[in-house]
Order: structure tokens, then sequence, then C-alpha cells
């Protein structure tokens, strides 16, 4: 999504005290073609002045409400293995408007202890926790078999938008946004990108196969 990426960027200009800014700075730092960001802003309302520029904070504030991010989201964690307890001590998170304010998992001897601010309730309490902490985003941090039925009891709890870790792929109930990350995915098409880089540039193990078909 191409506004996260202006947003990135201006944070980040924002942070080195940078004040206006082009289109083309902004373009660049984005990675994007200016024309395109020139229009994807024009939409938003958002004309720069001609000499000026776009003003960085007031771009950045006006993205962050386009996209729902001057919002209180409050973040259940589901499953506090590794990555669950990771996710919930990134810091970042509470800095852009996302606040997790509660952890579940279903073995017994990691309800009840305490994971930074927070204590591992039952993941039985799921639809009672949902409630009772205004829950609107899940992270699943669990095994990928147990990640639908939790997507299916997260869905009858409220909870409209999920992100979920597992491999598993998942059919998201009517109404509900499911975004699944995978790292191996990721890996993957990036060792692919690796070794097209070799073929072609002549490098690495491979170069000697060549790139034709
Ligand atoms: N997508 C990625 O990039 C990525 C990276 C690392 C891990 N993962 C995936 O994330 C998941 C978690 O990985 P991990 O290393 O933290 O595993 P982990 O085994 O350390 O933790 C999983 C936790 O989920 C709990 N759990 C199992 N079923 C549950 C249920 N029904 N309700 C609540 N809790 C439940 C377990 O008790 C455990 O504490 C796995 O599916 C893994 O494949 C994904």
């Amino acid at each position: 999504m191409r506004l996260t990426q202006y947003l990135r960027a201006l944070n980040a200009l924002d942070t080195q005290g940078v004040e206006r800014t082009s289109s083309g700075v902004l373009a660049e730092a984005a990675g994007v073609n200016p024309a395109i960001l020139r229009k994807d802003l024009s939409l938003l309302g958002s004309y720069g002045t001609r000499g000026v520029g776009y003003v960085v904070r007031e771009l950045a504030d006006h993205i962050s409400r386009t996209l729902g991010l001057d919002q209180d989201w409050r973040v259940l964690i589901v499953g506090a293995g590794n990555l669950g307890r990771a996710l919930s001590g990134y810091a970042g998170f509470r800095s852009r408007g996302f606040h997790v304010k509660a952890m579940l998992d279903s073995d017994p001897d990691l309800v009840g202890h305490r994971v930074g601010e927070l204590v591992v309730r039952d993941a039985a309490e799921l639809g009672a926790v949902v409630t009772e902490q205004q829950i609107n985003i899940a992270v699943l941090a669990v095994p990928g078999a147990a990640a639908q039925p939790l997507v299916d009891q997260l869905a009858d709890a409220g909870v409209k938008s999920i992100l979920s870790f597992a491999p598993h792929v998942i059919r998201a109930p009517r109404g509900v946004e499911v975004r699944r990350v995978d790292l191996s995915t990721e890996l993957q098409i990036l060792a692919y990108h690796a070794v097209r880089n070799d073929l072609e540039t002549g490098q690495g193990p491979l170069s000697g196969l060549g790139t034709e078909a």
C-alpha cells in the first residue's frame, strides 16, 4: 500500500527535522515514481504548493487519519510462544497507535505467567477478553492448525481485523479482514531474486548456467 510507504518516508523526514519536502524528494524516499505520488496525494485532497512543496508533519497527519492510524487500536496476541512474546515487546507498535492489551495461550503452564506488562490468560477466555479489553485487532502467533478455529472464534467475538503469522491458508469469515505474514515465503522470494541476480551478473555459484531457458 503506497500510502504507508509515504507515511514511513514522511515520518523519517520528520525525525530528521525536515519541515517541508518536494514530491521528488518524497517519491525517492518512498521508492515510487513522482508522478504517481502526486496523483495519489491529489486524490487524498492534498496538493503541494508550487515552490513550497508539502508540509511534512501536516501531510503525515493527513495520511495517518486516512489510514485510521489516529484511532486507538487495541491488540490481542494469541499465542505466548517465541513469536507472541517477541511481538508483545515491540515498542514500535505503541508509537504507531497499536496497544497490546492482552495475550492468550492454551498451554496451562503459560497461563498466569507475566510477559512484560501482561499476564497470559487462558485461550478459553477469548470471548470475555475481547469484550473486556475492547479488542479490535488480533494477532495470531500459534501453530498453523490452531489458526482457523481461532479466526472463527475471534470473528464470533466481533474482531474484524486479524493478522496471522501461522503458515496455514485461512478462510476469512464475512466482514473480517485477515492478513497473513509469511516470512518463509518472503525469504524464498528474496533467494529467488538473489539467484536471478547472480545469473544475470555472471556471479555466484549458479552463474555458469546462464539465464537462457
Ligand atoms: N510468519 C512468520 O514469518 C513466522 C515466523 C516465525 C514463526 N511463525 C509461525 O508463528 C507461529 C508461532 O511460532 P512460535 O515460534 O512462537 O511457536 P511457539 O510454539 O513458541 O508458540 C506457539 C504458542 O501457541 C500456543 N497455542 C497453540 N494452540 C493455541 C490455541 N488454540 N490458542 C492459544 N494458544 C495456542 C502454544 O501453547 C504456544 O505457546 C507458528 O505457526 C510459526 O510457524 C511465523
